[in-house]
């Protein structure tokens, strides 16, 4: 088994190699405990992240002393749609998504369609993303920028604000609570917002902090990639009104954000739909035409 997709992830590879996805990227085909997979990677990585980068050098660069941009503010501004959009060239469930777009063009044009944020996955093995391109986001736009990654360590908090970040993202399943109140605690230290990811009722009602900023409900089951908007039906009458409420994954046309804010939430987190096109920028405007025509 183990072989088969080491196999397949080198094939993949080899086709790769002269495109936009970093050599490092493994699709990766088996689903169960894909989580699990990811942490333990994550763990390597800041491992080594750190011995490279000493957490006091993130802390002397220019973006970690910027303000952040206030994600309620853009969230709640009237002109803007409530669109979270993000860059994410691949991942696990889907594999190779979009490995031609770039992301300072791609991020300006989700601005200027009237996104709130734009998110950008930053973990390179299992979404093909990179460090780099929320740099470059971050000298592209000026609205906030969620870094999509899996945090599991204070580290990548600093290193989220040096990269250009206003908003990280903690993600109820891979923490314990007491882990989500210290890392809420210190990203609001240091001016980040903090949205916080739950797919359940037993995670939204054990992690709730009042340093968070907004409740994310993940649409998919990160665990076995199935997705069902109704999650965010059924958990949205449980997130307290002092939180901007989002829904994330799997939201592919304009009725399900009608429907959505109805049911009271703020954001809708939307990744594919725009990327899978081969001009996401366009995309994105298509849908935001179509939503304020109705
Ligand atoms: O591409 P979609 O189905 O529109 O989903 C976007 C986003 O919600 C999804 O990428 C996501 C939600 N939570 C995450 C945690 C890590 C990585 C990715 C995610």
């Amino acid at each position: 088994m183990e072989n088969k997709s080491l196999r397949t992830g080198f094939y993949k590879y080899k086709e790769m190699e002269s495109r936009n996805i970093p050599d490092t990227f493994v699709p990766t085909i088996e689903q169960g405990g894909i989580l699990e997979k990811i942490v333990a990677y994550k763990q390597q990585e800041i491992r080594d992240a750190k011995i490279k980068v000493a957490m006091s050098s993130l802390e002397k660069t220019e973006h970690f002393h910027r303000t952040c941009l206030s994600m309620r503010d853009f969230m709640l501004d009237p002109a803007r749609t409530g669109i979270i959009a993000e860059f994410k060239r691949a991942s696990p469930s889907k594999g190779i998504i979009n490995d031609q777009a770039a992301v300072s063009v791609v991020t300006r044009q989700y601005a200027a369609a009237g996104a709130s944020a734009v998110s950008v996955l930053t973990d390179k093995k299992f979404f093909g993303g990179r460090m780099r391109d929320l740099l470059e986001a971050r000298g592209a736009i000026k609205i906030p920028i969620l870094r999509k990654d899996f945090i599991i360590d204070e580290y990548q908090i600093i290193e989220s604000k040096a990269i250009g970040a206003d908003i990280i993202l903690l993600i109820a399943s891979i923490l314990t609570p007491p882990q989500i109140a210290h890392f809420a605690k210190l990203a609001k230290g240091i001016g980040l917002n903090v949205l916080l990811e739950v797919h359940n009722q037993q995670e939204l009602d054990q992690s709730i902090v009042d340093d968070l900023d907004a409740i994310g409900v993940n649409n998919r089951n990160l665990d076995n990639f199935t997705v069902s908007v109704q999650n965010s039906y059924d958990l949205v009458k449980l997130i307290p009104d002092q939180f901007l409420k989002i829904s994330e994954s799997g939201i592919s046309d304009p009725q399900t954000i009608i429907a959505l804010k109805k049911a009271g939430f703020n954001g809708f987190l939307i990744g594919e739909n725009f990327m899978k096109h081969q001009d996401p920028g366009l995309a994105i405007q298509e849908f935001v035409n179509e939503l304020k025509a109705d």
